[in-house]
């Protein structure tokens, strides 16, 4: 908890009472259904909390953007964002059930009113978003394939919608066929060094209908 203060110094108490919530949460509903591996339940905040919000080092979502968290899983990096940016509306999908029942208890359990979940694949979801942020579920080529019709046109709110990608390992051949791609390094940003995931990949899309 003290690493998200350190890297995120402005939050209202409101916020800071949601972050510190998020253990317990998690560690109840992680001896029920399996969504953070043991090893990595105790620490929360930094391999899953504060990962997470390293997509907002590189982009800040604003007031009335709608985000799409594909294969959240047990709702990352989807929820830790939403408390983060409380007016920007975030809807979290997973095609397993049961990591969607986790989301939605700790959703529930925070208070969070931003938040929408859907327990489908991402091929199936409808409607367009400024941001599809993302953590560890499938190559560039095949997220572009999926989710590359839902991104929205530019308006006030976003100037760079697209997605938001955390991941890791060497990117050359992933992102061969992507120019535009821009990869932002986790490091620049926090300077304790545990990401094996250390990079935020931006890619814009055009809107396609
Ligand atoms: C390795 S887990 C990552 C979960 C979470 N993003 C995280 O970083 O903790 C990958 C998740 O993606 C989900 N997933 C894979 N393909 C999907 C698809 N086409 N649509 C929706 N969810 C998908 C899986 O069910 C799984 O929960």
């Amino acid at each position: 908890m003290e690493l998200i203060k350190k890297y995120f110094p402005d939050l209202t108490a409101d916020q800071l009472e949601k972050f510190a919530a998020l253990q317990e949460l998690y560690k109840d509903w992680n001896l029920k259904i399996n969504v953070v591996s043991r090893k990595d339940i105790d620490e929360l905040y930094l391999r899953h909390v504060l990962h997470s919000l390293g997509i907002a080092k590189v982009q800040q979502f604003n007031t009335g953007a709608n985000i799409l968290d594909v294969g959240t899983g047990g709702g990352f990096p989807g929820i830790p964002l939403a408390i983060l940016f409380p007016e920007t509306h975030f809807r979290l999908v997973d095609s397993i059930g049961k990591k969607i029942k986790v989301v939605n208890e700790v959703t529930e359990g925070l208070g969070l009113k931003n938040v929408t979940s859907t327990n489908a694949r991402v091929e199936e979801i409808n409607g367009h978003f400024d941001f599809i942020v993302s953590r560890a579920v499938a190559a560039m080529p095949t997220f572009v394939h999926w989710v590359q019709g839902k991104i929205a046109k530019q308006n006030k709110h976003t100037l760079k919608n697209g997605i938001l990608y955390l991941k890791g390992g060497d990117l050359s051949d992933e992102l061969a066929d992507y120019p535009k791609a821009t990869i932002y390094d986790l490091q620049d940003y926090f300077e304790e060094d545990f990401f094996e995931t250390k990079k935020v990949v931006h890619l814009p899309l055009k809107f396609k209908k």
